[in-house]
């Protein structure tokens, strides 16, 4: 695992889309993307480069169950918002919220992921140590799964939604397994929130109570964090 520590999320968001553009350059062909307010800066880099992502395919973390895509609360409409609309890609996958069928959908996720390997995987960290919607105590051995999302995570997403009533309670994710699968990982965590998470991921055990400790087994992670996110590492 190696640790780059950063002035802010801005140069944290230059770093990593150095690391994607090289990874582009030698070939990569499928993204794992995230959501949340981490990812933005990096986003920005990349809809401002001059990088052709038109033979990129991008397989999203999650998306929360119920809500439709079109809803400005839902990770589709994120992501076309902060890059899809404004830098054109061959394929996007994200989990559809509002699959009739949800046992079909995770089926149908997980052979997108196994017949598209990520290449590079972009991650962020929820302040328990959570990574995409995999809460703590989700098994490592974890594929495309429904999970309920933990109270401080729907807490902490609330400041996304007009009150914290309104925050689905249950999301489509990809599973800790198939996150370990990329070949390549780039976690981002900035602000003094993440402290505790980011020690625990980086020097703390590697346990299922804390899922982005589980990086700590993978040969080809790189995590960006600012002053504050690293402040407590020793
Ligand atoms: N499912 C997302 C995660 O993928 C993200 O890493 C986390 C942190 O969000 P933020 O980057 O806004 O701190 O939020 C959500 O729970």
């Amino acid at each position: 695992m190696i640790v780059t520590i950063v002035k802010d999320k801005y140069e944290g968001g230059k770093k990593a889309f150095e690391l994607i553009k090289k990874g582009v350059a030698d070939g990569a062909k499928v993204l794992g993307l995230a959501t949340g307010s981490t990812p933005i800066t990096l986003y920005d880099q990349m809809v401002e480069s001059d990088v052709d992502f038109t033979n990129i395919t991008s397989i999203n973390l999650d998306e929360y169950y119920g809500l439709d895509p079109q809803n400005s609360q839902s990770y589709h409409y994120f992501m076309k918002k902060h890059l899809f609309e404004k830098k054109p890609f061959y394929k996007t996958y994200i989990p559809n919220g509002k699959a009739k069928d949800i046992n079909q959908e995770i089926a149908d996720y997980d052979k997108i992921i196994s017949d598209n390997p990520i290449d590079i995987q972009i991650l962020g960290i929820g302040g328990n140590g959570h990574i995409a919607f995999n809460e703590p105590g989700t098994p490592f051995d974890s594929t495309t799964h429904e999970v309920t999302l933990a109270s401080s995570t729907i807490k902490a997403n609330s400041r996304f939604f007009d009150n914290q009533d309104d925050v689905p309670k249950r999301a489509i994710c990809m599973g800790i397994k198939s996150i370990m699968s990329a070949k390549q990982i780039i976690l981002m965590a900035y602000g003094a929130a993440k402290q505790d998470a980011v020690k625990a991921m980086v020097e703390g055990p590697v346990t299922e109570t804390v899922p982005a400790s589980v990086l700590q087994k993978h040969p080809n992670v790189v995590v960006i964090v600012d002053c504050d996110a690293a402040a407590k590492l020793s």
